[in-house]
């Protein structure tokens, strides 16, 4: 009989780094991730289908990490892609909105006319900790016209509320590998 091979865990490829950046935090590292071929490429395979799944027009990526999956999917299926950016980093005029961090704060900046009105936007980010950045993306994709259709991300935390934050809005969400954290 046939044995099909057991299917690729994601997470033997990510590195769990305590006390980074603060004390207290275990940092889910995807650097090790990144830096191999086949866990890489599994990885952006999954990301496709997930996204795909939602029938977008545009994908948005979250500064920084986010960048590292939104890209390369854009240039795979052949979508555009747009910057939710830090502050100061986006020329011309931007729209913005302040969020919290699981460690801080910070606020996501979107050119002006970055998406045409009820274009079709899936978000992506590397990680969903306490929802606040997704959240802080949507929002700001839903101020700038877009219909938001899902939200994708590579890790999830559970127990820190991100994902009822998301669901919260109305936006389906996908994550390739969760971990318990609370
Ligand atoms: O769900 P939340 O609690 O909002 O946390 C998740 C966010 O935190 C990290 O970004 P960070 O601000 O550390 O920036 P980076 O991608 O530039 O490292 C991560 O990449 C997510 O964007
Ligand atoms: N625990 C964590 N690991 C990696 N990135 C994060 N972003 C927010 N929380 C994080």
């Amino acid at each position: 009989m046939f044995n099909p091979p057991a299917p690729i865990d994601l997470k033997r490829y990510i590195r769990e780094v305590p006390d980074f950046p603060k004390p207290g935090i275990l940092f889910y590292d995807i650097s090790s991730l990144l830096g191999d071929a086949d866990g890489w490429a599994v990885a952006l395979e999954r990301l496709s289908r997930a996204t795909m799944a939602c029938a977008p027009e545009l994908l948005a990526g979250v500064e920084s990490r986010g960048f590292l999956l939104s890209a390369p999917l854009a240039g795979r299926l052949g979508l555009g892609f747009t910057m939710l950016r830090k502050p100061g980093k986006l020329p011309g005029e931007t729209i913005s909105l302040s969020y919290g961090l699981e460690y801080g704060t910070d606020a996501l900046h979107l050119q002006k006319g970055a998406v045409k009105p009820g274009q079709r936007v899936v978000v992506l980010d590397d990680l969903l900790a306490t929802g606040g950045t997704l959240e802080a993306s949507i929002k700001l994709l839903g101020q700038a016209g877009a219909k938001v259709v899902g939200a994708v991300v590579m890790i999830e935390l559970e127990g820190l509320g991100g994902r009822a934050r998301i669901e919260g809005l109305g936006i389906p969400l996908t994550s390739l590998v969760t971990y318990q954290e609370a």
